[in-house]
């Protein structure tokens, strides 16, 4: 099979689909791969190493969109790039369609077959290609809301850890999952006060075997998300329901009522965010202020540790792009039906039903595209 690399274009973004070690394995397993010039040059890939291992350079994305059989992203295909898809090529990338009915409708309009990283599952439950993203994310999450707490960003003021004589930051993480484990580790690390709420009771006991008293966890409901959000210095948002739309725990009023210089950290800001006042920033300018609240909402926070994020995605997406590339789309998807939850647009039709329903589009069983 051939497969295209395209240098990534959203803001900041220097992560690239496949590092030369990636390119190498394909290589070895009998594909080509065509690297868009450049695609990894901002995180030292270069593109004599990627021709080293045997890859072909092209000089526009155009080039790889039009020869490439398979394209390998990282972040969802923007607008110039949705325009270059073809009827029936394979789109493997993050998609997050649920808040992005544009994106959806372009891709229907394509014909392409569009897998999504965050939607592929795993026979021991999770979500392995959307795992390595959250684990960086959680992990940065705690940095950037430390940087949103100092008086020049509009914060309150506060160090984490706190000081011998001063207490810590009270920091609420609502979500018990990859993002949050992770945003909580690094936290407890710093010597922050650290609450995480979850609706999963196994998650609640796993995180409290975990910790032995360093953090407090608490079943989320309506009133423990209100009760922990008034009273922390820093929330993280890291919640999910699979490829639905994030659900908004944190109304207006709540932050309203947060106190002035607080901050919130919505990691969930690509499923759309869960908090009302959450949108979508950039790295270039990523955070801004309601109600004196300071709001962090970067989409691809992973882009801003490029380097890290890029292996740590490869880690896991290696294995499914020599599949997709063995089998072709339609055996790998027909004989994986974890691989198939990965699949949310195909041939003009939406296929994922959380998506669908976010979006109020119809959507169709992947089994009778691919019968
Ligand atoms: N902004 C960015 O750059 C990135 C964003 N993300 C996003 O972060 C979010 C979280 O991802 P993961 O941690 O991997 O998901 P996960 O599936 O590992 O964890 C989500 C957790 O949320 C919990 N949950 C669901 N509803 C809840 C509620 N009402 N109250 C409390 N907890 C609730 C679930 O029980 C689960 O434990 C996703 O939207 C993901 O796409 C991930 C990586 C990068
Ligand atoms: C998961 C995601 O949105 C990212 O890594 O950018
Ligand atoms: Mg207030």
């Amino acid at each position: 099979m051939l497969i295209g690399v395209p240098k990534e274009i959203k803001n900041h973004e220097y992560r690239v689909g496949m590092t030369p070690a990636s390119v190498n394995e394909l290589i070895q397993h009998g594909h080509q791969v065509i690297v868009e010039t450049q695609a990894g040059a901002g995180i030292g890939f270069s593109d004599a190493d990627y021709q080293a291992v045997g890859a072909n350079i092209s000089s526009s994305a155009a080039e790889v969109f039009a020869a490439a059989e398979m394209i390998v992203k990282v972040k969802e295909p923007q607008a110039v790039e949705r325009a270059m898809l073809r009827e029936d090529q394979l789109l493997f990338t993050y998609l997050h369609l649920a808040p992005d009915p544009e994106q959806t409708h372009d891709l229907i309009k394509s014909g392409a077959v569009c897998v999504a990283y965050e939607t592929v599952t795993s026979p021991r439950g999770g979500l392995p290609l959307l795992a390595p993203m959250s684990e960086v994310a959680g992990r940065m999450a705690i940095q950037a809301g430390a940087l949103a707490l100092e008086k020049s960003k509009g914060g309150r003021g506060v160090l984490l850890g706190g000081v011998p004589g001063v207490g810590p930051a009270k920091v609420t993480v609502i979500g018990g999952g990859m993002v949050g484990r992770n945003a909580a580790q690094m936290a407890v690390g710093m010597g922050a006060d650290v609450t995480i709420l979850d609706r999963n009771i196994d998650v609640l006991r796993a995180i409290d075997a975990e910790y032995h008293g360093q953090l407090k966890t608490v079943y989320s409901t309506t009133s423990s998300i209100e009760q922990h959000v008034l009273e922390a210095d820093l929330v993280i948002g890291g919640v999910l329901l699979p490829g639905a739309a994030a659900p908004k725990l944190i109304t207006k009023d709540l932050v309203k009522g947060m106190k002035a210089g607080s901050a919130i950290v919505d990691v969930a800001i690509d499923q759309g965010g869960c908090a009302e006042t959450s949108k979508a920033t950039t790295h270039q300018d990523p955070i801004y202020i309601v109600d004196d609240v300071v709001h962090y909402c970067v989409a691809n926070m992973p882009g801003g540790v490029a380097r890290t994020s890029t292996m740590a995605l490869n880690n896991a997406t290696l294995p499914y792009i020599i599949t997709l590339a063995n089998k072709g789309y339609k055996q790998a998807l027909l004989d994986d039906e974890h691989l198939r939850n990965g699949l949310n647009v195909m041939h003009g039709k939406l296929t994922c039903a959380e998506v669908g329903e976010a979006l109020n589009i119809d959507t169709v069983e992947p089994l009778e595209l691919l019968a």
